[in-house]
């Protein structure tokens, strides 16, 4: 469970810069949940997402993962329970390592906290399985340098390696935004099948309300630094693109 309890961030405080991005924003995120996010441009889903990660400190408020005060824990500590993909499937993979070294660097770090690109032939064989699932043939891939690979299939890779050893939280931050639709069609496909299958709870940001009211669980929408809306159930299901575009000005 991933609690936010009043959480504020003030870019550049006290100055003519200064800059509320979030205001006052406590959500509860269940064991389970898959959760969509919509909003407007500077709406505050990505500073929602770097709180989260640990990436910008929380001006006032508090992070809770498990019942456990991560509001202070470091980036690095909490990237061990918290994955993240962004647009370019370039952030978070190394272009010049092979697709297994890579596989290994993020299941070395999940596993023992630190990096290793080192491949067994036992690993070469686990990452070859769960590539398999993807029906891409990356498994056929596993020597090639990850920078070889479409945006597609280095974003599938990506995935993998932020779910080889499953996250206690996964953050999608509009990871299929950069892919053409055919690519961003297949990702969002293997992001459901991995969530289910590994029972991950993830939060996914996008600008597609199309994708946003046909995946998930549970969808918040962002206005002006506060969650706005927060529909789960048979209330999200019955959602129209028609009724959401009216809460981005609510
Ligand atoms: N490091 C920063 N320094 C100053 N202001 C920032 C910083 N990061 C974000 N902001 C501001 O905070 C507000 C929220 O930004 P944020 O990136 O969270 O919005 P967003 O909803 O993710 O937008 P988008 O959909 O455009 O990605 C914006 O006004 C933005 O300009």
């Amino acid at each position: 469970m991933l609690k936010l309890e009043h959480v504020s961030v003030t870019f550049h405080p006290g100055t003519q810069l200064e800059k509320k991005a979030l205001t006052d924003v406590s959500v509860t995120i269940h064991d389970g949940d898959f959760v969509t996010i919509l909003g407007s441009n500077g709406a505050g889903k990505s500073t929602f997402f770097n709180v989260i990660a640990g990436k910008i400190p929380v001006t006032s408020g508090k992070v809770f993962l498990d019942e456990e005060d991560i509001t202070e824990q470091k980036e690095h500590i909490r990237a061990r329970q918290i994955g993240r993909l962004f647009q370019n499937p370039a952030m978070g993979t190394a272009g010049e390592l092979s697709v297994e070294e890579n596989l290994a660097l993020a299941y070395s770090h999940s596993q023992r906290g630190m990096f290793s690109r080192a491949v067994t032939n036992a690993d070469r064989e686990f990452f070859a399985e769960h590539l398999k699932t993807l029906d891409m043939g990356l498994e056929d891939r596993l020597k090639t340098p990850i920078g070889l690979l479409s945006g597609g299939q280095r974003q599938a890779v990506a995935l993998m390696m932020a779910v080889l050893n499953p996250p206690k939280i996964l953050l999608l931050d509009e990871h299929t935004a950069a892919l053409d639709p055919k690519s961003a069609h297949k990702i969002l496909e293997i992001t459901n099948q991995l969530i289910k299958q590994e029972q991950i709870t993830a939060l996914m940001i996008t600008h597609n309300m199309k994708d946003a009211l046909e995946n998930g669980s549970r969808l918040l929408i962002f206005h002006d630094g506060r969650i706005t809306k927060d529909f789960s159930g048979a209330e999200k299901s019955a959602l129209k693109p028609e009724d959401v575009i009216h809460f981005y000005e609510v």
